[in-house]
Formats: structure tokens, sequence, C-alpha cells
């Protein structure tokens, strides 16, 4: 993958923000990441920008931080440590009926990681019947829970794997043996829990049970019935989702050490095929433990990869060294914070995720600093940027683009609700999750304490996302993310932006002024219509408001709530094998060495003192 990911802000010395001067950027047809601008890191001259309007912005803003508490409507839990022991799960049924493909299900068997359990298998297929389909009930007693990868060199390879997701934060394990019916699992995994546990999806134990099928097990009918079930990443496996367990966790004003579950056996459900049955059981202890480590430093971390490089410095991907949680790490030098004036965006990037609790962004878990950088502890999301799914596919079917925009409407929507506004989104600020979901990042551009019909004036975005009266620099509401949303949707359905050009001064010229255009495919349907009201030129005529577009029929079929927990299985799954995985980033990122670079910038005692509130160590909402 040759992608250019050193994405850089850059300010009015680069471009001119009238149409018809502006300079050729980033090509739709390159593999580079699109540039963001931002009129703040004026390097040299200013050009024609009112840059007074934007300091006195900064200050303004900057005041307004550090008065203004946010409204915590989320539930607060104590911060500490949650630790998860799994030890068997017992009478695990598939939702689904497989194929009685004896020659796979014999060589299955055969590689059984362990002596009894190949014998067990033999015996049950000696007693199998010959019929061409085995019911879901029992075909689980045919499959072993993990093999041995035949001249793979020892490598095992699990059939059943469960992902265990606590606030945005995932991990995946395996069993150590058994059959799929009933397997030995004795595995432990532990979560920081910080005090910003919030409303939805979060506050909640999500497990998910899933099977790696052969492909020559699933009989065609069941592909073709139970497509909500399967992920699809192109290989010759298929993950099934086989059930969920949803458990509220609670952990309000806890201060000592407690057991919430102790042996006790949960039900797996099917949300997502809406059954009612259950697909077996599995047996948990859970434990809290409080604790608050006062102040985090880089030594808590071991650096496992480099997987992204932003403006201000690199991402990698590190391990906490006490909990062995698998972080993304987000180094920013103040020194280049301060020689683009991006302190205001810097420390709203760090409020707003620290305020935020929509399941579709990425949680921030904790932020420390030292003396030249600031770091930003983030959950690793690791299925790859949406960017790169797109290039690789051109397009996306109108399904998968429902999907993502639905996720990404619910996220813009709760940063409105904190009067936040996003200004930046693209394909290349939205990763996917191991599982398919919207995880948004980079909030670097975000503006804070914008309620309804407040205007902005900053020149910020990406060429082709800007909305028209941001060029016009009329002042501009929250409402330029409802553009922003139209040209993401535009684009996953037909490879590129609406009004896009080569020539920058072109696509804006375009934006201004063209009428709106559909390939035929799209004409006459509710995406057509949605897209006009989402790219109304006149913000005053444009769809202003989310429950409004919710509303909308291209979202008829979606339940919000259902969405919002993430019960609806994503249409497409990215390759992960666990929270290891760095397959799906750039190997020029992943091929170098991770390492807190030394520097050795000098900072006055009042330069310093702009970056005061930084710190968030799970205790703190805003320190
Ligand atoms: N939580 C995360 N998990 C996995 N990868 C991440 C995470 N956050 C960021 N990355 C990777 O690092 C890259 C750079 O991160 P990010 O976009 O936040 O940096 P930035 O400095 O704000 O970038 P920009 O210059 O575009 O503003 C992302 O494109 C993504 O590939």
């Amino acid at each position: 993958m040759l992608k250019f990911k050193n994405k850089f802000k850059f300010g009015s010395s680069n471009i001119d923000k009238s149409p018809e001067n502006s300079q050729s950027l980033s090509p739709r047809n390159s593999t580079d990441s699109r540039k963001t601008i931002s009129v703040n890191n004026l390097s040299e001259n200013v050009g024609n920008l009112n840059i007074k309007d934007e300091e006195a912005e900064q200050v303004e803003e900057q005041q307004q931080q550090q008065i203004e508490e946010p409204a915590v409507q989320e539930i607060i839990s104590n911060p500490g440590l949650l630790t998860i022991k799994i030890y068997n799960s017992n009478n695990i049924k598939l939702p689904i009926q497989i194929n009685n493909n004896k020659q796979i299900l014999n060589a299955l068997a055969n590689n059984a990681t362990n002596e009894s359990t190949q014998q067990q298998l033999n015996n049950s297929l000696t007693k199998l019947d010959d019929e061409d389909l085995i019911p879901g009930s029992i075909s689980t007693n045919y499959l072993p829970a993990n093999i041995t990868i035949p001249n793979g060199e020892n490598l095992i390879k699990s059939l059943l794997y469960l992902t265990v997701e606590f606030d945005n934060n995932v991990l995946i394990i395996e069993p150590q043996r058994g059959t799929v019916h009933q397997s030995t699992w004795n595995q432990v995994v532990s979560f920081d829990v910080t005090k910003k546990i919030g409303v939805n999806n979060s506050n909640f134990l999500n497990l998910n049970l899933f099977i790696r099928l052969p492909n020559l097990l699933i009989p065609q009918l069941e592909k073709l019935n139970n497509k909500k079930s399967f992920t699809n990443n192109g290989s010759n496996i298929g993950d099934l989702l086989i059930g969920s367990i949803k458990l509220p966790i609670n952990l309000k004003n806890i201060s000592n050490p407690i057991r919430l579950m102790n042996h006790d056996f949960l039900k797996f459900n099917n949300y997502n095929l809406n059954l009612k049955d259950d697909y077996g059981e599995i047996m948990l202890t859970i434990d809290f433990k409080p604790l608050i480590k006062p102040h985090l430093s880089i030594d808590d971390f071991d650096l496992l990869k480099v997987i992204g490089k932003g403006s201000f410095g690199k991402v990698m991907q590190v391990i906490k060294k006490d909990t062995k949680q698998i972080y993304a790490l987000k180094t920013l030098r103040k020194q280049h914070i301060i020689s683009r004036m991006e302190v205001t965006h810097t420390l709203a990037e760090r409020t707003v995720l620290a305020r935020i609790t929509n399941p579709f962004i990425v949680p921030l878990k904790f932020s420390f600093q030292s003396p030249e950088k600031l770091y930003l502890v983030l959950s690793f999301i690791n299925g790859g940027e949406l960017f790169w799914h797109l290039q690789k596919e051109g397009k996306f079917s109108m399904d998968r683009s429902r999907f993502y925009i639905a996720e990404l409407l619910t996220a813009l929507e709760s940063l409105h609700e904190l009067n936040v506004i996003y200004r930046d989104l693209k394909p290349e600020n939205i990763l996917l999750d191991y599982q398919g979901h919207i995880a948004l990042c980079d909030f670097g551009l975000c503006k804070l304490n914008m309620s309804n019909n407040d205007k902005t004036n900053t020149f910020c975005g990406t060429p082709e996302y800007l909305a028209p009266e941001l060029l016009l620099n009329q002042g501009y509401t929250r409402c330029v993310d409802w553009w922003t949303l139209g040209t993401l949707l535009y684009e996953m359905l037909t490879g590129l932006p609406p009004f896009y050009d080569d020539d920058v001064s072109t696509m804006y010229r375009k934006i201004l002024q063209n009428p709106l255009k559909f390939p035929s495919f799209l004409e006459n349907t509710d995406v057509q219509d949605l897209l006009i009201k989402l790219l109304q030129k006149d913000p005053s005529k444009r769809l202003n408001d989310a429950i409004e577009i919710k509303n909308h029929n291209f979202f008829k079929d979606i339940d919000w709530n259902k969405l919002l927990h993430k019960n609806y299985l994503p249409p497409f799954k990215p390759n992960v094998e666990n929270l290891l995985d760095t397959s799906n980033f750039d190997q020029d990122f992943t091929n170098e060495k991770p390492q807190d670079s030394v520097v050795d910038d000098f900072l006055s005692e009042s330069v310093q003192k702009q970056f005061g509130g930084w710190t968030y160590n799970g205790d703190n909402l805003l320190s």
C-alpha cells in the first residue's frame, strides 16, 4: 500500500480561500490522503485572512474551556480495573444448519488440538447420519473449538472465538480446548475503567461469540438467508456470529474491591437475527478493583509499533504495562503546536474526547504530558481507515454506505449535543474497528461552545468537503457537518465527492455554483432525496437537525436504539486476527522502530501553562 500518510495542516500562506486563486491540492485520483486545512498554522504571511478574529476566537475559547464544565449526564463510575475470567462454555448451538461434508468434518476432527477432543469428535462422526444438512443445535458436536493447522508448524487456529468489549475497548480471546459445543477457555482479561463511562453502549460489557466456518460447510441457502449473520472479508472462511451477551455494569460509588459475578453462567442471544432461543452459555467471574495511578508517563507503556503520523507527532500501538491493555498512543510535540498556533485546537481535541461517550467515536482513556510533549491514550482501532477500504473498492453498496452514515450521524449528533462542531468529516478520519463498526478519530479541528445557531468564521476543513458558506466566508454554523455528511455519502456511493475536480479552484467554483448531479443508478431513490437535502448550498434550506435526518426515508429500516447498542452486524468485517494485528496499517509506518523520540525543546513557564488542563488519568473529567 503506497500511501502518503503524513497528513498536515496548513494555513493561508499555502491556501488562498478565494475560489479563483486556489492552488491545486491532493488530487482525488492519487493515493494521497487529503489534507486538512486550518487557518491557524500560519508560519509566514497571513494572506488576506483576518488573523485577529482567529486569535480572539482562540483566547475566547480558552477562557470558555476553563470556565465551562460539561453537563455530564452519563453514569460516572469510579476508576479502576475490571477483570473478567472466562472458564468454560456449554451447549453452544449454531443459528444455522451446516453442510454434512464428511471430508471437511473428518479433517477438522483429526486436527483438533488435543487427543481426547479428536477421539470424541471421531466417535460422534461415526454416528452421524447421511442427511445433507446438520441442524445448528447438534452441529457443534462435530466441530473442534480449535485446530492445529496441518503443515503449519504447530500453528493453532481457533474456530471459536469470543470478543469482550468494554467502553469501546475490545479484546479477542480463544478457547484452550474442547468442541464448539463445550469448550474450556480459562482466560483472563482486564480493562482500565476511567471515570467517564457513558450512556448508550459504554456501560455494558459486551460478549460476542463467533465461529470461523470453512465456506464448504456453509449451505448456499444459509448464506443467502443469513446474510445479516455472516461477515464477509473475502476469504474462504466465514465469520458467523453465534450469539451475544450484553451485561450492564454499574461501577458507581464502588470504593473497595468487589466481586460482581462469581462463576455465573450467562446465556447467549442472537439480537442480530432477532432470535429468541439461547445459543448456549458461558461461565464468568467479574471483579472490580478501584485504583488510580496519580500520574501516568510514557514509562507506563511498552511501545509496540508505529501505526500513523499526524501533524504534530506519531501514533503508536502500545501496551500498558500494568493492565496489559493495548492502546493507540498519539504524541504531539508542544513546540510544533505553539509554532503553528494550534493550542486551541489541540486542547479542544483533548476536551472533546474526554467528554464524549458515543460508541462510534474513538474513546480517550488517558492523557498526560512531559515538558516537551502531549500524549493521548486512545482505544486501539485496527480495522483500517475507511479511506483505504474505499480506495480499494472504488465505491460501496447502498446498504454499506447507509450503515456507515447512520453510525456517523449518531456520532455527529452527540457532538452537536455537546455544542461541538466536528468540521473535518472525511474517510481519512474514520476508522473501522475489528467488527467493521465506525470509530471517528482526529478531533483536531473541533469547535467548542457552538450552540444551535452560533456562527464561527475560521476557514478550515478539507478542500473536497468544504461547505459553500465556509468558502464564502459568511460565517457558518454546525450545519457544515451535515454538508460534509452528504459529501461523504455521495463519495461512498459514487467513488468521488460531488463537486470533485483535480483543480481546487475549479472545485471550489463548482461547490458554489454547479447543480448537484447524480449518476443514473441514484436517480429517483431515497438517497437522492436525502443528498439533495444535505447538499443544499444555502445552509438555511439544508436539513439541520439530526432527528430530521434520522427520520428520512433513506433510514426507514433502521432501529436507532439497536444501532446505538451496536446490535447491527456490520456489512463488512475487516481482516483482523487479534488486537496485536497491525496488518491494516501502512507498512511504511509499522516497519519503523517505535520510539518516543528525545527532543530538547525549551518552553517557558507561561507557554507550559497553556497546556495546564491536559492531564486526564481516568479520575478527573477535566482537570
Ligand atoms: N485510536 C486509534 N487507533 C488506531 N489508529 C489510529 C488511532 N488514532 C489514530 N490512528 C492512526 O493514526 C493516524 C493519524 O492520527 P490522527 O489523524 O488522529 O492524527 P492528526 O495529527 O490529528 O492527523 P491530521 O494531520 O490529519 O490532523 C490516523 O490516520 C490513523 O491511521
